[in-house]
């Protein structure tokens, strides 16, 4: 029997292939999906403050739904790694005019400055990069525990966390671990 660890990395391996396989027009067309679901959730949750992240590996593109919030003068921010505190993020403003500059996974992210920084307990949405989700709201992320130390207690908190996904990284059950909590909502396109 292979251990809860092993068969996360190894659904991880499996469901990041999937999706890098996706043609141009999958992506373009779940990213047109999933955009109008969560902006029918912004508008719902009266949300003025908001989270997405830089795609990468064939996550659903967010770019759409970026600059669908910036027309509706919504604020944006983006997650950038802590500079010491290690598998901890950070939420920095995101403009147009942003500078970004990659990081050590080579994801784009703002250049890191104090005056752009919004503290997390001000987020309403934060919309999450998963690799793998099941019926319950469970999602294997890329392995870092970043979004999982984030998300931790959000119950307690104001802000509500909101995972984009391809159908294909849908899974019966995951194997889950003590520190998963399962999120308020999947967008799926
Ligand atoms: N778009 C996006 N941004 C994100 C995340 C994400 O999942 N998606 N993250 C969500 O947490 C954080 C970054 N987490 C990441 C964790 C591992 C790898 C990665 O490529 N790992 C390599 C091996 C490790 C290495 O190169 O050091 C691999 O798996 O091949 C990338 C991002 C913050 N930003
Ligand atoms: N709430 C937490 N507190 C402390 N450590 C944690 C927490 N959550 C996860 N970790 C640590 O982070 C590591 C990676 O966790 P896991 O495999 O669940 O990441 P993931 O959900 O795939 O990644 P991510 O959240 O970055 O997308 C684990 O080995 C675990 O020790």
């Amino acid at each position: 029997m292979k251990s809860i660890s092993e068969r996360r990395s190894q659904l991880r391996q499996q469901i990041r292939k999937t999706r890098q396989n996706l043609t141009a027009l999958d992506q373009i067309r779940a990213a047109q999906t999933v955009t109008q679901k969560a902006l029918n959730l912004v508008a719902e949750r009266h949300a003025e403050h908001i989270a997405v992240y830089l795609s990468f590996d064939g996550e659903i593109n967010t770019r759409p739904l970026t600059e669908a919030l910036w027309a509706q003068h919504k604020n944006v921010y983006l997650p950038v790694l802590h500079p010491f505190c290690k598998g901890h993020m950070l939420f920095l403003h995101y403009t147009p005019e942003t500078e970004l500059i990659p990081n050590e996974f080579g994801i784009p992210e703002p250049r890191l400055n104090v005056k752009n920084i919004l503290p997390i307990h001000r987020l309403d949405i934060i919309f999450t990069p998963l690799v793998a989700f099941d019926r319950q709201g469970n999602r294997l992320g890329m392995g870092g525990g970043f979004y999982d130390r984030t998300l931790q207690d959000w119950h307690h908190q104001h802000f509500i966390p909101v995972g984009l996904a391809h159908q294909c990284q849908q899974v019966d059950k995951l194997p889950t671990e003590s520190w998963d909590i399962p999120l308020f909502d999947i967008l799926v396109g």
